[in-house]
């Protein structure tokens, strides 16, 4: 009698993993050869049970042919190396304010640190991370960014917002079958419009800018023309009266998304801009999901409900995926060739 109970539970549980295989195999079949960037922010690793759980996901989604590339930050642990230095630091805007000593410290800890680890937890899967910094190979450029705080153009000394993406550079690695992991400083170029280059030409002034994460994965989504951005941090998603955790926004459009956009606040400020970008530059949806929730990468692209907030264009009507087709009509569209294998039989 024990037994058949066992088998039963034996039973039930398969079942139910079945089941959930079952749910994302029409989100698999709809993603597959797809690029996909995922922003993997600061306050998402705090533990290394959630770096490992990151990197087996996106492991897992190379693996299902999913093309994923990870643009990661840093913000709390260069935070802490500046404060171990006794480097003073300062956000504006939701912007570091950075001098050329934080920016060597910024350099450090985010190619030197974090992507190193990131890189190593992956590749404890099979040889599949390759770590690339902005300025390896030209990957981006970057120009000189000031923000406005109440009103009040507000300088950021050494800050960036890229320019150019070197797709050639991130698309051979992903044809061999590589995830790259992109730190984002990157060198700066001269504005051509302002003539400073003798060459007349966007060359590069030999300065290396600190680039919000958030920013440069919009960047690299959109030159890439992904499929998806998605950006974990530490909270389920944005919030429409932040701090009020009753006000989840779980869709919204970018129409929608721009009128909001003047009255965020912080860390918002530039990860909702960088949601807006990507969409309005083609990227088809972004969304902020709760990096704090091990394989919040797999729940937001295959489970039919998502979680955290997504931002779509004005006119998605919404992804049809094909899933209760199966039951209604033939899987194949054009003529198949059945062959007897078995002719034997037949007589
Ligand atoms: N409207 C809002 N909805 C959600 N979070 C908000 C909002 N406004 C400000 N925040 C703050 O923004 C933070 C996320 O930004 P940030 O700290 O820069 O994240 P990350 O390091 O992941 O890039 C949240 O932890 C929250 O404190
Ligand atoms: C200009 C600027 O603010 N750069 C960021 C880069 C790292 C980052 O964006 O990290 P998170 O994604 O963890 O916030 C910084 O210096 O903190």
């Amino acid at each position: 009698m024990v037994e058949n109970q066992n088998a039963q539970q034996r039973f039930e549980t398969a079942q139910a993993k079945a089941s959930t295989l079952m749910e994302a195999l029409p989100w698999i079949q709809r993603f597959a050869g797809k690029i996909m960037v995922f922003k993997y922010g600061g306050n998402a690793m705090i533990s290394e049970e959630l770096r490992a759980a990151f990197a087996a996901d996106m492991v897992f989604l190379r693996t299902v042919g999913i093309k994923p590339i990870v643009v990661h930050g840093g913000g709390p642990q260069i935070s802490a190396m500046l404060e171990k230095m006794g480097i003073e630091s300062e956000f504006r805007g939701g912007l570091r304010y950075t001098t050329p000593e934080a920016m060597e410290v910024v350099r450090m800890v985010l190619t030197g640190q974090v992507a190193r680890e990131l890189v190593s937890h992956i590749n404890s899967h099979g040889p599949y991370a390759v770590a690339m910094s902005g300025e390896d190979g030209g990957l981006l450029r970057a120009r000189r960014f000031t923000t406005e705080v109440d009103g009040v153009e507000t300088d950021l000394g050494l800050v960036g917002e890229v320019v150019g993406v070197n797709t050639t550079a991130i698309m051979s690695m992903i044809d061999a079958g590589k995830i790259p992991v992109i730190s984002s400083v990157a060198p700066e170029i001269h504005d051509p419009a302002s003539g400073e280059d003798a060459a007349g030409r966007a060359g590069l002034t030999g300065e290396i800018l600190n680039v919000n994460a958030d920013t440069a994965a919009a960047a690299v989504a959109a030159a890439l023309g992904a499929e998806k951005l998605v950006v974990l941090t530490d909270v389920e998603g944005l919030y429409g009266n932040w701090p009020d955790k009753s006000s989840l926004i779980s869709s919204l459009t970018v129409s929608e998304l721009r009128q909001m956009l003047p009255g965020l606040v912080s860390g918002m400020i530039p990860k909702m801009s960088a949601c807006l970008l990507a969409v309005e530059q083609g990227v088809a949806r972004a969304s902020i999901v709760d990096g704090r929730l091990k394989h919040s990468p797999l729940l937001e692209i295959f489970t039919d409900t998502g979680i955290g907030t997504q931002v779509t264009r004005d006119d998605d009507t919404g992804w049809q995926v094909p899933a209760p087709d199966y039951l209604v009509r033939p899987i194949y569209e054009e003529p198949q060739e059945v062959k007897n294998v078995n002719a034997a039989m037949q007589k």
